[in-house]
């Protein structure tokens, strides 16, 4: 059997405020494999994929990468995991009165010295990867417009872009179609799929939408008040499953 290219063990998240987010959460991620995490409101699905780049800090257990321990990095090496994350926001995160290219670049600033990439004196052979990569989410035509002028669906797409340009093993989601309508959701997670597929990079997903998830995943995770109550294929999740883990 191959290594899981994520291992995380025993991991726990308790607020300082004593809320219970994570409890002793044991996973393991295959390299490509395409994963949606569903649950309702408050399970702990942003707490789970935001321990996993330490955006926050777990209270217990291991996440191993790569035979190192996200839980315990710190400074340099943290940053170097970090790297080979991509992360994609609900929001998208884009710098809006950027052009879309720029964005794209930005995802690779971990990559190039601070003084470079604060001026924006990107590499002729970094544009030329940023519009390859922009074509491979259908917006090669849109890399000279500003990023507000794009419509939601595009936009998030340019957040795939952008994490993609970081050319990570992982890409991380947390509700990348929360606010979209269901054709831009669908295309969103349409190209999310492809480039992921395409590169053998691994995604986690947080959904609110269950079928969306039947739709595009490999693997199914139900979370429900910090605990891992599914885990399964999309063809497992039944009603009755679904109940179980929303009610
Ligand atoms: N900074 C915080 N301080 C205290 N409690 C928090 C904090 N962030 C999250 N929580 C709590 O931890 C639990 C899990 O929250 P989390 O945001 O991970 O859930 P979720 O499944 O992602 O929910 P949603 O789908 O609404 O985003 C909830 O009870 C939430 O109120």
């Amino acid at each position: 059997m191959t290594q899981p290219i994520l291992q995380i063990t025993e991991l726990s998240k308790v607020y300082p405020d004593g809320t219970v987010a994570l409890n002793n959460v044991e996973l393991d991620f295959k390299k490509g494999e395409f994963v949606s995490i569903i649950g309702p409101s408050g399970a702990g699905k942003s707490t789970l994929i935001r321990c996993i780049n330490r955006l926050v800090e777990p209270s217990g257990g291991k996440i191993i990468f790569k035979e190192k321990d996200i839980v315990k990095a710190r400074g340099k090496e943290l940053r170097m995991i970090r790297r080979q994350i991509g992360m994609i926001f609900q929001g998208h995160n884009l710098v809006k009165r950027s052009e879309t290219i720029r964005n794209v670049l930005h995802g690779n600033l971990g990559y190039m010295n601070s003084i470079k990439g604060g001026l924006g004196l990107f590499t002729k052979e970094s544009i030329e990867d940023a519009i390859g990569i922009l074509e491979r989410v259908g917006l090669r035509d849109q890399a000279f417009k500003r990023a507000d002028e794009l419509s939601g669906g595009q936009q998030q797409r340019v957040g795939i872009a952008r994490a993609m340009a970081q050319n990570p093993s992982i890409i991380m989601a947390d509700e990348p179609i929360a606010s979209l309508d269901p054709k831009s959701s669908e295309d969103v997670m349409r190209y999310l799929k492809k480039v992921c597929n395409e590169d053998g990079i691994t995604a986690l997903v947080n959904l609110h939408q269950v079928d969306f998830a039947k739709e595009f995943s490999d693997r199914i995770i139900g979370v429900r008040k910090g605990h891992i109550v599914f885990d399964g294929k999309p063809s497992d999740l039944n009603d009755r499953m679904a109940h179980h883990i929303y009610n």
